[in-house]
C-alpha cells in the first residue's frame, strides 16, 4: 500500500495501460479485459487488473498533468512490481498532418516543465520512451492494419495558455507534432527507475482547425489506440523480453 494506491504488490500485472481519465480506464477494463477486478480506487483514480487474450494486464488512470502521473507511475514502478507503463492519452494536434482521431506514437517528449529538474536535477528538455515498447506498439499497429503517426510530443504543464499561438513556435523550433500533459514525467520516471514506458495518443483537439472531441468521445472513443496498446501486452509480459 502507498498513500495513493490501496492494493497489494501482486494486484498489478507487469504491464499497465495508463489513460489520464479514470472513466477511460473503467471503459477499457470493462470492454476488453477478461475477469477484470478493481484493485484500487483511492481519490477515484480507478485501477483494474484482468487479462487480455490470456495475458495479465492492468489498467490505471494517471489523472491529469505531470505531478499526477509522476506520483502514480513512481508508486507502480517502485512498490507494485510494474515493469512497463503504456500511456493511452489524448492530445491536441499542432500540425495539419494530424487529423482528429488519428493515433500518434511518441518517439520523444519535449517539455519546458520543471518536473525532471525538481525530481533529480536533470536539466535536459527531452525524455524518451523505451525503444522496445515502441517497436512492439509499431508491430501491433501494423498487425491490426491501424495507421499511426510518430514523432515528438510537447508535454505541457498548462492546458489553457495565455497565448494560443505559442504552439506554432514550439512546433517550428522543437518539432512537436502535438501537445499532451504527462509523457515527459512518465519517461523520466521510467528512466531513473530502470523501467519501461511508452505513450500512444489520440488526437482529441486540433489547435489549427479548432476541432474538439466531446467528453464522451474522450472516455470511450479511442478504440484504435487502445487496441494497439493491448496488442503489445503479450510481448511485454515475457520476462526474457527485457527492454
Ligand atoms: O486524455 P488524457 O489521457 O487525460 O490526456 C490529455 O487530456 C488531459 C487534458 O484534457 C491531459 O491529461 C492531457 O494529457
Ligand atoms: O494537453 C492536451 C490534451 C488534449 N488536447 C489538448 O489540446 N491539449
Amino acid at each position: 500500500m502507498t498513500p495513493h494506491i490501496h492494493a497489494q504488490p501482486g494486484d498489478f500485472a507487469r504491464t499497465v495501460l495508463m489513460p489520464g481519465d479514470p472513466l477511460r480506464a473503467k471503459f477499457i477494463a470493462e470492454t476488453y479485459l477478461d475477469e477484470a477486478r478493481e484493485v484500487s480506487n483511492v481519490r477515484n483514480i480507478l485501477a483494474y487488473t484482468g487479462s487480455y487474450k490470456n495475458t495479465p494486464v492492468s489498467i490505471m488512470a494517471s489523472g491529469m498533468g505531470m505531478p499526477s502521473i509522476g506520483i502514480y507511475s513512481w508508486e507502480l514502478f517502485t512498490t507494485f512490481g510494474v515493469e512497463n507503463i503504456i500511456r493511452v492519452g489524448s492530445c491536441g494536434a499542432y500540425t495539419k498532418t494530424l487529423k482528429l482521431h488519428d493515433v500518434l506514437l511518441a518517439t520523444e517528449a519535449w517539455s519546458e516543465s520543471s518536473y525532471a529538474k525538481t525530481q533529480n536535477g536533470d536539466m535536459a528538455p527531452h525524455n524518451h520512451p523505451s525503444a522496445k515498447l515502441n517497436q512492439w506498439l509499431q508491430e501491433s499497429a501494423a498487425r491490426q492494419g491501424i495507421p499511426i503517426h510518430e514523432g515528438t510530443v510537447h508535454s505541457s504543464d498548462v492546458f489553457y495558455r495565455h497565448e494560443h499561438e505559442v504552439f506554432q513556435k514550439i512546433h517550428a523550433e522543437e518539432g512537436a507534432l502535438a501537445v499532451e500533459m504527462e509523457s515527459f514525467a512518465l519517461f523520466h520516471n521510467a528512466r531513473v527507475l530502470n523501467k519501461h514506458a511508452a505513450c500512444l495518443l489520440t488526437v482529441s483537439d486540433h489547435l489549427i482547425t479548432e476541432e474538439a472531441s466531446t467528453s464522451q468521445q474522450r472516455e470511450t472513443g479511442f478504440k484504435q489506440m487502445i487496441e494497439i496498446a493491448l496488442g503489445s501486452v503479450k510481448n511485454c509480459s515475457i520476462e526474457n523480453n527485457s527492454v
